[in-house]
């Protein structure tokens, strides 16, 4: 089995949890609150922040100039149009500009920001590919419903089309294969600090949703 796929086998449970969450299902009906929404996307916003970073040094430590371009043109790509789908929803929610720039950060936000810095910290290329595999594929795993209709409101429809349109698709097939490629050429320690990442993101995910209920 590929590196990737006995990752995500060894998270089987958290994973689901996620997919078939209550917020899935919200979205994809367009029936996530607005007070809901506008918790998640305060949090997430956060989130992005420290993501953008790991990006960084996902370019830093790749070991070939392929896949720093790869890496390079997906941050264009949040830094632009997931960037002001943030903006445009901040406004239609009414959220205040200081959420938008400071909330307070709640637990798995704080937590997603810790493991990431820590990623980072490493300079490990294939701890930092763990770590932003989890949250690409993760995504793609919950968008990604052919043939489902979109809800009508914008707030819900595109954050849905953010994370399973093609060029997000294509990314998502590029990082797992690039996990892949690396974990075949490291050595087993490497491998485990690789996967003890993963399954510290697959946790939180899970209880990034599961706490905008709370
Ligand atoms: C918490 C979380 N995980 C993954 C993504 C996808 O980038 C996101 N926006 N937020």
């Amino acid at each position: 089995m590929s590196f990737s796929n006995e990752l995500r086998q060894e998270n089987a449970q958290d994973w689901q949890a996620c997919v078939d969450h209550r917020f899935v299902r919200e979205i994809f009906a367009g029936e996530v609150s607005p007070d809901v929404m506008r918790r998640y996307l305060a949090q997430d916003y956060q989130f992005i922040d420290g993501f953008v970073a790991l990006l960084g040094m996902a370019i830093a430590t790749a070991d070939r100039f392929e896949s720093r371009i790869r890496f390079a043109q997906f941050a264009a790509m949040i830094t632009s149009d997931e960037n002001t789908y943030f903006q445009r929803a901040f406004v239609a929610l009414g959220v205040p500009e200081a959420e938008r720039a400071h909330p307070v950060l709640t637990a798995p936000t704080a937590g997603f920001q810790a493991l990431m810095k820590d990623a980072a910290a490493s300079r490990d290329y294939a701890s930092c590919l763990a770590v932003l595999t989890v949250a690409e594929w993760l995504y793609l795993s919950w968008a990604d419903r052919p043939g489902e209709e979109l809800p009508p409101d914008f707030v819900h429809a595109e954050w849905i089309t953010l994370h399973n349109n093609d060029g997000f698709r294509s990314f998502v097939t590029w990082l797992r294969g690039e996990l892949d490629r690396i974990g075949a050429a490291s050595a087993p320690a490497a491998r485990a600090d690789a996967a003890a990442f993963f399954r510290r993101a697959v946790t939180l995910e899970r209880a990034f949703f599961d706490h905008i209920y709370e």
